[in-house]
C-alpha cells in the first residue's frame, strides 16, 4: 500500500512524487441507498461505469453506500476488508478501477475487524490495487431532540490520518464528521495534499446549516480542492440525508454540485488553481510560526488526540 499515514514520517510540504495528471474530471456519485445490499452493489457499479463513460478519472462514492445509515444495517452489512475474497464491495470496486483504469475513493462501508466495527473508506488505483484505507476518526455522536445519533454505539474510531498518492494527485481522506475538525485538513495541507475528499452523510439539520459552509471553509483555509459526496435524500432508513454532493476550488468557488436527488456530479479539477490561490494569498509565508507553534506539537500528537476523543 502506498498510503502516506500522516502520523508516520513523510515528506512535509512535498509534491506528489508519482507521475500524475493535474487536470482531470472528478465524479461524485450521489447514490440511492436501499435496504438491499446486492441492489446497492449493482447500483453503485452502474453509476461508477456511467461516470467513467463520461470521462471522469477520479470517482467518489458516499459514506455508507452498501446500507442505510443505521445501527441495525451497519451490523448486517459489515464486511472484512483485508481480503478481497471476503468483501463483495472490495471486489466490485477493485474490478471497476482496473477495468476502467481509474482511481476510486470508495465512499465508506462498515468494516469488521478483530471483533470491532469501523466506518472505513478504501481507495483503489487504476491497477485495481488497494492504495489506502481510512477509518473515520471522529464518530458522529450528536444530541438533537428527535434527531440524535450515536455512531460510537456501533463503531470504533480510527486513529490514523490518511494521505494517499494517486495518479490524480495527493489526496487526504476524511469521512463526514471528520470535516468538522480543521486540524485534520490542516495536517493534510501540511503533508502536501492537492485535494481532500470527504464521503459524508449529513442529516437534514446539520446539512442545511453546515454542509456547504464546512466544505468551503476547509477549501479556503487550506487552499486545496475539497470534495464531499453523499447518498441521495431518498435513501432508506430512519436517518434522513441532506444530499448536495459538491466540489469546491481553493478560492471557495463551487465547481460542481447537485441537490438532493440521485445524480452524478462531474466537474473539472485543475491543481494550477491551488498554486494560483497560494500566490494570490501567500498565507503560509505570513503564518506566525512563534505564536502558533503549539499547532505543530498538536499535529504530531494528532493520533493520540483523536483516540482520546473517541474514548471519552
Ligand atoms: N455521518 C455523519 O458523520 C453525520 C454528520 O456529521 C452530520 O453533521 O450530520
Amino acid at each position: 500500500m502506498e498510503s502516506t499515514a500522516a502520523s508516520k514520517p513523510s515528506p512535509a510540504k512535498s509534491e506528489c512524487l508519482l507521475p500524475r495528471i493535474s487536470q482531470f474530471k472528478i465524479a461524485l456519485c450521489q447514490l440511492l441507498v436501499t435496504t438491499d445490499k446486492d441492489i446497492n452493489l449493482d447500483r453503485a457499479r452502474n453509476m461508477l461505469e456511467e461516470a467513467a463513460n463520461k470521462g471522469a478519472k477520479l470517482l467518489v462514492l458516499p459514506e455508507m453506500w452498501v446500507c442505510p445509515y443505521s445501527h441495525e444495517h451497519f451490523t448486517k452489512c459489515a464486511e472484512e476488508l483485508d481480503k478481497e475474497e471476503s468483501s463483495q464491495a472490495f471486489h466490485m470496486l477493485s474490478k471497476v478501477a482496473s477495468s476502467r483504469k481509474i482511481t476510486i475513493v470508495g465512499g465508506s462501508i462498515p468494516e469488521r475487524k478483530n471483533g470491532r466495527m469501523y466506518n472505513t473508506c478504501c481507495v483503489f488505483g487504476p491497477d485495481g490495487k488497494l492504495k489506502a484505507k481510512h477509518s473515520k476518526m471522529h464518530l458522529f455522536d450528536y444530541y438533537e431532540p428527535g434527531a440524535s445519533f450515536k455512531e460510537s454505539d456501533s463503531f470504533t474510531a480510527g486513529d490514523t490520518p490518511t494521505v494517499v498518492d494517486t495518479d490524480v494527485g495527493r489526496i487526504g481522506i476524511g469521512i463526514c464528521h471528520d470535516i468538522r475538525f480543521p486540524e485534520l485538513a490542516m495536517l493534510y495541507r501540511e503533508k502536501g495534499a492537492d485535494l481532500i475528499v470527504y464521503p459524508g452523510a449529513f442529516n437534514m439539520s446539520t446539512g442545511k446549516m453546515l454542509w456547504e459552509l464546512e466544505t468551503k471553509a476547509r477549501a479556503i483555509d487550506n487552499q486545496v480542492f475539497v470534495a464531499v459526496c453523499s447518498p441521495c435524500r431518498d435513501s432508506a432508513g430512519s436517518y434522513t440525508i441532506w444530499g448536495h454532493s459538491m466540489i469546491v476550488a481553493p478560492s471557495g468557488e463551487t465547481k460542481g454540485r447537485t441537490e438532493h436527488e440521485e445524480n452524478i456530479v462531474i466537474a473539472d479539477v485543475d491543481y494550477a488553481e491551488n498554486r494560483l490561490q497560494r500566490e494570490l494569498f501567500p498565507k503560509l509565508n505570513q503564518h506566525m510560526e512563534d505564536l502558533f507553534k503549539f499547532l505543530d506539537t498538536e499535529q504530531l500528537k494528532f493520533a493520540n488526540y483523536a483516540k482520546s476523543c473517541s474514548a471519552s
